[in-house]
């Protein structure tokens, strides 16, 4: 339950491109709704009192638990969006409302800090209000999921590319963020990593919590945003119909559950199409990122689903949503 009380900034020392909201909530707080929105009113940016506009007339609303895809040809403004959404940078005109305790993976992140991997993310989770130990278990699970518990103790300067790529999102996600900003963070992981982020993607979303992402290969979440942008000359249009969110891999799970009974609501908002076969036997088509979070939707739902049969996604197999029925309208999603 939100508690009425603002959160308030605290820059993190030594840690550069990193801004951290302290949560009034403390450490159990950190699963809580989104009081609200996320907005941009009327926003335009430009870089000098008479440089020319580079985003104008922006209107944007981020809401709780959403996907939000943002593409664009180089130089278009994509990462100047993302760092206005992330607060990290204001509007020339306009206003930015809504303060969300907010995580941002820059698409160049400074490793040459005087930390070791696991030193800098416990620093970085207690800057987010988290104790010590806590900070530094979350930090060591981070690390694991994403292949890079071996470089624990290794100082950031000597960390491939890649290894500092994986510290960069594990910082995002240490202190689960009301808002994930991802600013072509996929670049330089390798697949498991890639896998993984989208993997915590789906996790923020399910958890309640709004993400944005840039990211130039197409397949990267194909299927899974609520809502696809395009930055161009200056502004934001809302992708709409064939195309908006390429669809990819599917992952078909067959799972009962009580006869005639609705969907748990994070599977539901989830799943790309559904089909009731039989009373309570249901068959749903997944973006192949988001299978974990249906699965775990399913089987902690009271009373809990039975899965029968999940069916990877397989290049060579037929469409799995191939007579099924599209899922809501994912502008209903919340
Ligand atoms: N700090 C800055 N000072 C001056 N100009 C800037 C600054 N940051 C961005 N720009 C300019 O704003 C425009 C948009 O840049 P931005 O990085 O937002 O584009 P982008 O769509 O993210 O590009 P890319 O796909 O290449 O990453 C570019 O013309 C860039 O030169």
């Amino acid at each position: 339950m939100f508690r009425g009380c603002a959160a308030r900034t605290r820059p993190a020392h030594d840690v550069p491109h990193i801004r951290l909201v302290i949560s009034p909530y403390g450490e159990t707080g950190h699963n809580l709704p989104m009081q609200r929105d996320l907005r941009l009113t009327g926003v335009g940016r430009r870089y000098g009192i008479r440089g020319p506009w580079v985003l104008r007339g922006l209107d944007l609303a981020l809401a709780p638990g959403t996907l939000t895809r943002v593409e664009g040809a180089n130089g278009t403004g994509k990462s100047t969006l993302l760092r206005l959404l992330a607060r990290l940078d204001a509007p020339t005109e306009g206003r930015v409302t809504g303060r969300l305790r907010t995580a941002y993976v820059p698409e160049r992140f400074p490793s040459a800090l005087p930390f070791t991997a696991l030193g800098y993310l416990t620093h970085l989770g207690t800057v987010h209000g988290l104790g010590r130990g806590t900070a530094r278990r979350a930090a060591g699970t981070w690390l694991e999921r994403f292949g890079a518990g071996a470089y624990a103790g290794t100082p950031m300067a000597q960390l491939s590319k890649g290894s500092s790529q994986k510290v960069a999102v594990a910082q995002a996600l240490l202190g689960d963020p009301e808002l994930l900003v991802l600013d072509e963070a996929w670049t330089g992981l390798d697949a498991a990593a890639r896998a993984e982020l989208e993997r915590a993607v789906a996790e923020r979303t399910a958890a309640g919590g709004a993400v944005v992402f840039v990211d130039h290969d197409p397949r990267r979440l194909a299927g899974a945003p609520d809502a696809t942008y395009a930055v161009r000359d200056g502004g934001l249009k809302l992708r709409t119909g064939e195309g908006s969110s390429p669809q990819g891999p599917l992952t078909l799970i067959i799972a009962r559950g009580p006869a005639g009974g609705q969907l748990p609501p994070e599977a539901a908002r989830t799943v790309a199409a559904a089909e009731e076969t039989a009373p309570g036997s249901h068959r749903l088509a997944v973006p192949a990122s988001h299978s974990d979070v249906v699965l775990r939707a399913l089987l902690t739902a009271r009373p809990p689903w039975h899965v029968v049969s999940v069916a990877p996604p397989a290049e060579a197999a037929p469409h799995p949503s191939a007579g099924l029925t599209p899922s809501a309208d994912p502008g209903s999603r919340p």
